[in-house]
């Protein structure tokens, strides 16, 4: 199902915390870096926190630059983001700025929670989605995406919201402002928590950007991790795009696809990257990349392979199909975009010989296109 980009954002003290324990909200970002996040906000479909930041720092979560709100406004967009909550009480004071400030709202709650929620919002034009028993985030943000329309959320915290969309594979970027404090109170709120993240401790999530905005660093990540077993997670979209991109390089063929590759360890090393026709004119991009680890390589039960295409499931030309190779090498998890056509082999299923050999499958046809785009002179 797809989801939004996600794009945490929060300003951090030297020792990770969020704010101080004291009734005042503390302000880690100086007055350029909010300027920054505000044009964060003007670019973004949605703006997220969670209930304990709606009630510990009553919030308005506006776009405030009348400037960027007139240039919302001028390409079609609402003046202010939609504002968006998250509570597994429902107990929301609707006395809060949140609530008659800016454009629309919506409130995602348990089934039980939808009950208090709407009770205290009633008149307020706030819409109350319960999402099920529990808070799940993946129908948070299908919801946001299917229903909404939203494409890009930023989430501004606080720290349990962001800590379980980390943990739970679902943010595609994070954006960081380090502020030059240092809080120093144990039971003050931490940016992240403790517990379990995709690609445990040794996981190092990829630097994009850092650039200093006032006394404060920017520092702007995306993860690496891939997902486990048949669950996507924000990374695989990311090392998917990558084998897409990858496919445009091999030299163009009127006889076989043109595809790309990346093998990718479970904390989130690349292994080896490879396309079709890289080393030799018959190669396969699977087999191409492959061939650059040492076979037995410990990392590879646990690696994923990203494959533009279905991996092959039967050749002519060599003795194994890459959906063999990929079983022999030890892999158990292929992601990839697109199912291959009957172009060149009439009912191909590679995808299902790894499934029967116990690997898991994941296919985003989000990416189909960019897949396929290489191989249009083939149609
Ligand atoms: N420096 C910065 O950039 C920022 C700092 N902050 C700071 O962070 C602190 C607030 O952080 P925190 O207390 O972690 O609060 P959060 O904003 O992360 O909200 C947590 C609340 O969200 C709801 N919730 C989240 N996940 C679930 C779930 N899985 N199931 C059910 N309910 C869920 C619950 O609401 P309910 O209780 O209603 O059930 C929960 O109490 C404040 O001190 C604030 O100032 C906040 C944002 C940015
Ligand atoms: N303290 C803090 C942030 N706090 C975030 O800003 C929200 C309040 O925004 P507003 O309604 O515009 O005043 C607050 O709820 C929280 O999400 N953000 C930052 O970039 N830097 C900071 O230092």
């Amino acid at each position: 199902m797809p989801h939004p980009y996600v794009l945490l954002s929060a300003a951090v003290s030297l020792d990770g915390r969020l704010d101080d324990t004291g009734p005042e909200r503390l302000l880690l970002s100086g007055p350029a870096d909010f300027d920054r996040v505000d044009e964060v906000r003007a670019d973004s479909d949605a703006i997220l926190v969670g209930a304990g930041t709606l009630r510990a720092d009553n919030p308005r979560l506006l776009v405030n630059s009348a400037e960027r709100r007139a240039a919302r406004v001028a390409a079609g967009r609402p003046a202010y983001p939609l504002k968006v909550t998250v509570s597994g009480t429902g107990d929301l004071d609707p006395t809060a700025n949140f609530w008659s400030t800016g454009g629309e709202k919506v409130v995602y709650t348990t089934d039980e929670g939808a009950v208090t929620a709407a009770e205290a919002l009633h008149g307020l034009g706030v819409d109350v989605v319960p999402v099920g028993p529990g808070l799940d985030w993946r129908a948070v943000l299908t919801h946001l995406h299917d229903v909404r329309g939203v494409r890009r959320l930023m989430v501004e915290g606080g720290g349990r919201v962001h800590t379980q969309l980390l943990q739970q594979g679902l943010a595609d970027e994070l954006q960081l402002a380090l502020a030059p404090l240092v809080v120093g109170q144990p039971h003050a709120p931490k940016l992240f928590g403790d517990g379990e993240y995709p690609g445990g401790p040794r996981n190092r999530l990829r630097l994009i950007e850092t650039r200093p905005v006032g006394d404060v660093v920017l520092m702007r990540y995306v993860p690496t991790a891939p997902g486990t077993g048949p669950v996507p997670s924000a990374a695989d979209h990311r090392w998917l795009a990558l084998a897409c991109e990858l496919a445009a390089e091999c030299p163009p063929s009127r006889t076989a696809f043109s595809v790309g590759a990346v093998v990718v360890a479970a904390d989130g090393t690349e292994l080896a990257r490879g396309y079709s026709r890289e080393s030799d004119p018959l190669a396969h991009a699977e087999e191409a990349a492959l061939a650059k680890i040492e076979p037995g390589d410990p990392r590879l039960p646990a690696a994923t392979v990203y494959s533009s295409l279905e991996p092959c499931a039967r050749r002519a030309s060599r003795p194994a199909p890459c959906a063999r190779l990929i079983l022999d090498a030890g892999v158990r998890r292929v992601v990839t975009a697109w199912r291959e056509p009957d172009t060149f082999v009439a009912a191909a299923d590679g995808n299902g010989l790894l499934a029967a050999e116990g690997a898991d499958v994941v296919v985003l046809p989000e990416h189909e296109s960019a897949a396929k785009a290489p191989n249009r002179h083939l149609n």
